[in-house]
């Protein structure tokens, strides 16, 4: 056992149900769950939120202070909201909807890691109610510490803090990157863009579909996901987005042949940290700039990190990345996020029943041939190498 197991595995206070402790990662008898948390990231309401807010996402990080500047300056430019409680909150009935409409007798609770209502709010309201046996919907689809281990040490938090541990069990829904409910929205996307660029008159070769998601430090790259599986460079989180644009394309491919001769590739976005820092990269904006030089007219974007339109998408792609088009002189068009749409919803209904049965694995939707995701993270899954360990639901000890 090395140092950093020995760390992870004092620290790993397991807080899932009994027949989430399985120690292959997946829960494959039924569990009867009591309500479903949908676990967001929390945004600003106004103004005067915007700074407290920042704060909370930063805690203990070191992002500088010209950085949260930066950011803050986003804000206030949509008059200090962020549209991302109003997608939750509409998500959150749209789910309600589609769990009626299935028969699934599911209350669902909304709450957030960095503003109210939080989520320590939500689950006391559950256990009040006597729902505590609780699955929980995070916000963030990829392997990564801030995606995947952030939410799974927070919920952790929370039962601590909250004086439940030993009432309430937190149970998380896995990384759901690779769910045709969740990919749909890109799908279409891409191929309406891509159609809209023909009918433009450009030409298949001139068009570039760039995938973007959210950079991250390449220290947590590199320890995303599973570490007993070889992910290659970027880990986990790298692999996942490169699995799921190669997956989007060749679907658009089948659905207009004329598409095989436009080119894709995968960039980051939305970076922070200290310049000295390596994050991945190439970064969206650079890209597009040299996109006249590579013989390219045209642009796709499509936000393929991120769930719904939030302030990443609004300020990083809908105003820089289409201003770096408009420089470029090329045709932009960013395609949508899953949001609402009935495909994404009825999907996370689909990862739901998935474990009200403990479906087996084989059974499980997902259109990539990276390794199932695992409803029970392994050991040091999605380490942060500043933060070393905490305790969190979803997972096993070594
Ligand atoms: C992978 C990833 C996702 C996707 C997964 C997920 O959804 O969780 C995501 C989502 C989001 N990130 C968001 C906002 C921010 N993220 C920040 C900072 C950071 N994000 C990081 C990564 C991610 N972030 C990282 C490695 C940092 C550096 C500091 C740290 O390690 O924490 C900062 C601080 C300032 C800055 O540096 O930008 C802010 C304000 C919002 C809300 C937007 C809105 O209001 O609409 C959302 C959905
Ligand atoms: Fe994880």
């Amino acid at each position: 056992m090395t140092d950093r197991d020995a760390a992870h595995s004092a620290a790993d206070v397991l807080y899932g149900s009994e027949a989430a402790r399985s120690a292959e990662g997946y829960v494959q008898t039924p569990v009867a769950y009591d309500g479903i948390i949908l676990a967001g990231f929390g945004g600003p309401e106004g103004q005067d939120d915007v700074i407290p807010f920042l704060r909370n996402v930063t805690r203990g990080r070191g992002i500088p202070d010209e950085r949260l500047e930066e950011v803050a300056h986003h804000y206030r430019h949509f008059g200090g909201v962020s549209p991302i409680n109003a997608q939750n909150r509409e998500l959150k009935l749209a789910l309600e909807t589609a769990l009626q409409a299935r028969g699934i007798d599911l209350p669902v609770y909304w709450g957030n890691r960095n503003w109210a209502p939080y989520l320590a709010e939500v689950v006391t309201e559950a256990a009040d109610a006597g729902d505590t046996t609780l699955l929980a919907f995070a916000t963030s689809a990829y392997s990564s510490f801030s995606s995947c281990r952030q939410y799974r040490e927070d919920l952790a938090g929370v039962i601590e803090e909250t004086g439940l541990a030993g009432t309430v069990t937190i149970d998380k829904i896995r990384p759901f990157y690779d769910h045709p409910g969740f990919v749909d929205a890109f799908v279409q996307g891409v191929r309406a863009s891509i159609e809209g660029f023909l009918e433009a008159g450009i030409a298949p070769a001139d068009i570039e579909v760039l995938f973007s998601t959210h950079s991250i430090p390449t220290t947590d790259a590199e320890r995303s996901g599973a570490r007993d599986i070889d992910w290659g460079e970027g880990g986990a989180y790298a692999a996942q987005h490169e699995a799921v644009a190669a997956w989007t394309m060749a679907q658009v491919r089948d659905l207009i042949p004329a598409a095989a001769d436009a080119s894709w590739e995968l960039v980051y976005q939305s970076r922070s940290g200290p310049p000295s820092q390596p994050w991945l990269e190439p970064d969206v904006c650079d890209v597009i700039a040299e996109l006249p030089a590579r013989g390219r007219r045209a642009v796709a974007v499509v936000p393929v990190g991120f769930m719904s339109d939030h302030m990443e998408v609004l300020w990083d792609l809908d105003t820089e990345a289409a201003e770096a088009a408009s420089e470029a002189g090329l045709l932009f068009a960013r395609t949508p996020t899953p949001g609402v749409s009935p495909a994404f919803v009825d999907g996370i209904v689909d990862l739901i029943e998935e474990r009200l049965e403990g479906r087996p694995v084989a059974e499980r939707q997902r259109v990539t041939t990276l390794t199932p995701s695992f409803d029970i993270c392994r050991p040091g899954c999605c380490e942060n190498v500043r933060a070393g360990f905490k305790p969190a639901v979803a997972g096993v000890a070594p």
